[in-house]
């Protein structure tokens, strides 16, 4: 273990732009979860993917199911997402914009308006204890539930955004690439572009989502999530390329989680190098950091050390996602003037 280098890593200052609420959950408090509910019998070993291990990309979709089964009212909620909020502060995180799918329980009486206030009283309660994170919330339109779903869930967080001072300031799309047809969500992203939130889409993850990418591209998202298959070499197009270049849309890559979902063979093919090397915006980040057993710390070094790149690299990197992020202008500044003070701190 190579621990000067880990300290690197663990003191820059980062930014979190792409992790989802309950993907994130770590081993300690999945553990105090299972504990809660001992009659569902859930193993811990079934809610994360350790290191070595790989799963198919629907594999993951089935340690979500589980997951979700552990966290299923308001009370899980707020512990969940407290402790993912103080655990990224922990790594050196001091901007997270955090992601999440609401839900509805009957079991608990949980609606998915419920989901949302609590997350955001997750969000407020670390700002009362003085948490060094700043946090936002995209409210998560999981594609597997079709348009309808998805117009509600679009009309929420409109709800949100006005009502949540400043902390809803974006959309999600995510869910299991295989299901449904971007299409078909057309209108209820739309709808949220027209009303200023935000859009971090999931786009190509999965190589038979060409046509997808053309027309999500077309609303366009202010953020991609993955972009695995958008480059000629994947079996996407300069089509596809060219118009992600030209309206210069962030990527967030997420390393660990595309290598044990299997959509991406090694470290050292991770399309990041494609991107990295047209100066193209990227942004590392965790995807899940639960799921996948890693931390964004993790992810700078695993970048590094595959591609090469030098610590003044690596402080660059993470500066540039100030700007990727969906903070309003102010506080981008703050954060430009924090990393300036730190600067002299982490780097020799
Ligand atoms: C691995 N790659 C991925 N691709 C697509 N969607 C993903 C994902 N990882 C997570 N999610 C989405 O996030 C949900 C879990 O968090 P929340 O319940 O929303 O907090 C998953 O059910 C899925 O919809
Ligand atoms: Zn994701």
């Amino acid at each position: 273990m190579d621990t000067e280098a880990d300290l690197f890593y663990r003191q820059i200052p980062k930014v979190e732009l792409h992790a989802h609420l309950n993907g994130s959950v770590s081993f300690a408090t999945m553990d105090k979860l299972i504990a809660r509910k001992p009659q569902l019998n859930i193993e811990s070993s079934r809610t994360a993917i350790h290191s070595g291990q790989h799963r198919t990309l629907s594999e993951c979709f089935q340690v979500f199911k589980v997951i979700h089964q552990l966290v299923d009212s308001e009370e899980d909620i707020l512990m969940v997402a407290k402790s993912v909020i103080e655990e990224f502060a922990a790594d050196g995180v001091k901007y997270l914009e955090l992601r999440s799918t609401p839900r509805e329980e009957t079991k608990t009486g949980l609606s998915k308006r419920r989901y949302i206030e609590t997350v955001l009283e997750a969000i407020h309660q670390c700002k009362q204890e003085d948490v060094d994170i700043d946090v936002r919330f995209l409210v998560a339109v999981d594609r597997r539930n079709g348009p309808e779903v998805a117009m509600e869930t679009v009309k929420l967080a409109e709800d949100f955004m006005s009502s949540s001072d400043g902390v809803v300031v974006g959309l999600d799309l995510s869910g299991d690439p295989t299901v449904g047809h971007g299409k078909d969500l057309l209108p209820a992203l739309q709808r949220a572009r027209n009303c200023g939130l935000k859009l971090a889409l999931h786009m190509s993850e999965i190589p038979s989502q060409k046509e997808e990418s053309e027309l999500l591209l077309d609303l366009p998202p202010d953020r991609i999530g993955h972009g695995t298959f958008l480059h000629p070499g994947a079996g996407g197009s300069d089509s596809l390329v060219d118009k992600v270049c030209k309206l210069n849309i962030p990527l967030e890559l997420c390393l660990t989680s595309n290598v044990k979902g299997q959509t991406v063979p090694s470290y050292d093919k991770h399309h990041f190098q494609y991107w990295y090397e047209l100066q193209h915006p990227c942004v590392l980040c965790t995807d899940d950091k639960g799921v996948f057993c890693t931390d964004l710390s993790q992810e700078y070094h695993l970048a590094a050390s595959t591609f090469g790149l030098t610590q003044d690299a690596v402080w660059s990197l993470s500066q540039q996602a100030i700007q990727c992020s969906f903070a309003p202008e102010a506080v981008k500044q703050k954060l430009e003037q924090r990393w300036a003070e730190l600067r002299p701190h982490v780097l020799h």
